[in-house]
């Protein structure tokens, strides 16, 4: 079932954006998982509606509900079930996108056969990432556990950009330190030029995309497989599953296209530990699909809101003319800051998956 991820932490995701709830079941969760729900709170509340003027303004406190497979404060090793009750619909935003769609309407409308629920898009709508980032705060507390960490920062946003991560910036420290900010990114200085870019073009009733970069420390060498359950195959197909994703790149991405052979290798060498290492890591530390024990590097590519105040030429499907659509409601002005915690949970789903199946095959 599409609503199904995993082999081993396996999610199933359920729920419409004004609907009664939206949730997630989990299997797989290690029993006796030691679960801080200050920190999945914490998680939740970045990624949450209405937090700040650079989000839509829907606010919703995002306040989950554990259902099962959780006593005494640790998992019982049967699956765990959450909810999150919805509280803020204002469906009469979307009365006209019946007839004139928006994002995923005709799309949906076609596979659904016209019974999809389009409040709010319904399971189409970037709201149902909130159990993505419920689970993936489940697998960021066991990953820590065994050292491997989970970063992420905005690498640019239309022409302004951050630098890239360097395997240092991985700390705790820094990781806290990112996931406080509205704006999480490494050269402060380019805040209040992000700002001031979205406010005008939110004035302008448009609206803006940009590039989220992550990064996963301290995975050995030999995680993965090749061909189809390789590393990037699991993280594409889980990072494509996040809305307004339209790419991904490992490493030096498709800039790897313009170095020669021996530029783009990945020289290897021992570090003063007697590790191996590379100097370079262009390869975003996956080769062959399986982990080299360099950090996993990827940049996601994140689309500008669709849904814009803007007047755009559209159908309607009930007249059979074409017709103009102005978008109004409650909309982000830009999806990526808030994409931010979702690719990080995302990412965390998909490494402790394929941790776990890593477990089957070594000793
Ligand atoms: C956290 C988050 C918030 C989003 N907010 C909006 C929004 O306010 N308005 C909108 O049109 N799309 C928003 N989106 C994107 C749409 O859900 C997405 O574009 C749509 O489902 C179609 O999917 P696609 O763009 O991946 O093809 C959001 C996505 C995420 C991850
Ligand atoms: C509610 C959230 O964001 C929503 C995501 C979204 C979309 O089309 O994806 C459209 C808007 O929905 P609504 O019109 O119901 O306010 C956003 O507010 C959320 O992320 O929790």
């Amino acid at each position: 079932m599409a609503a199904n991820f995993g082999k081993n932490y396996k999610i199933s995701i359920f729920g419409e954006s004004h609907g009664n709830a939206l949730g997630v079941n989990i299997d797989g969760i290690p029993a006796g998982t030691e679960l801080n729900l200050e920190f999945l709170s914490q998680e939740m509340r970045r990624r949450a509606p209405g937090r700040s003027k650079l989000t839509t303004p829907r606010v919703e406190k995002d306040e989950f509900e554990i259902l099962s497979g959780f006593f005494d404060g640790k998992t019982t090793g049967t699956p765990l079930a959450m909810i999150i009750r919805n509280s803020n619909q204002r469906s009469k935003d979307y009365s006209e996108l019946k007839r004139k769609p928006r994002h995923a309407d005709w799309s949906g409308f076609n596979r659904y056969n016209g019974f999809n629920d389009i409040r709010g898009s319904g399971h189409f709508s970037g709201r149902i990432t909130a159990s993505l980032v419920f689970a993936g705060a489940i697998a960021k507390q066991i990953l820590k556990s065994q050292g491997i960490l989970i970063a992420a920062h905005i690498k640019s946003v239309k022409d302004i950009e951050d630098r890239d991560f360097v395997e240092s910036d991985i700390t705790e420290k820094n990781i806290n330190k990112l996931r406080n900010m509205t704006l999480p990114v490494l050269n402060e200085e380019i805040v209040e030029k992000i700002e001031k870019v979205v406010e005008k073009t939110r004035e302008e009733k448009n609206s803006l995309g940009g590039i989220v970069e992550l990064m996963v420390t301290g995975l050995p060498a030999g995680i993965g497989d090749p061909y189809f359950e390789s590393m990037e195959s699991e993280l594409s197909r889980m990072i494509f599953s996040v809305p307004a994703t339209k790419g991904i790149e490992f490493g030096a991405g498709f800039g790897i296209t313009e170095m020669t052979g021996y530029e783009a290798n990945d020289e290897m060498y021992f570090d003063e530990n007697g590790e191996i290492k590379s100097f370079t890591n262009n390869n975003g530390g996956i080769i062959g699909g399986i982990t080299t024990g360099m950090p996993i590097s990827f940049k996601v590519a994140i689309k500008p809101t669709a849904s814009i105040e803007k007047a755009q030429k559209t159908v309607n499907l009930e007249t059979k003319k074409n017709d103009i659509l102005e978008v109004h409601g409650r909309h982000d002005p830009i999806i990526v800051p808030r994409a931010v915690p979702v690719l990080e949970a995302a990412t965390a789903i998909v490494i402790l998956d394929r941790v776990l199946e890593a477990k089957k095959y070594q000793l």
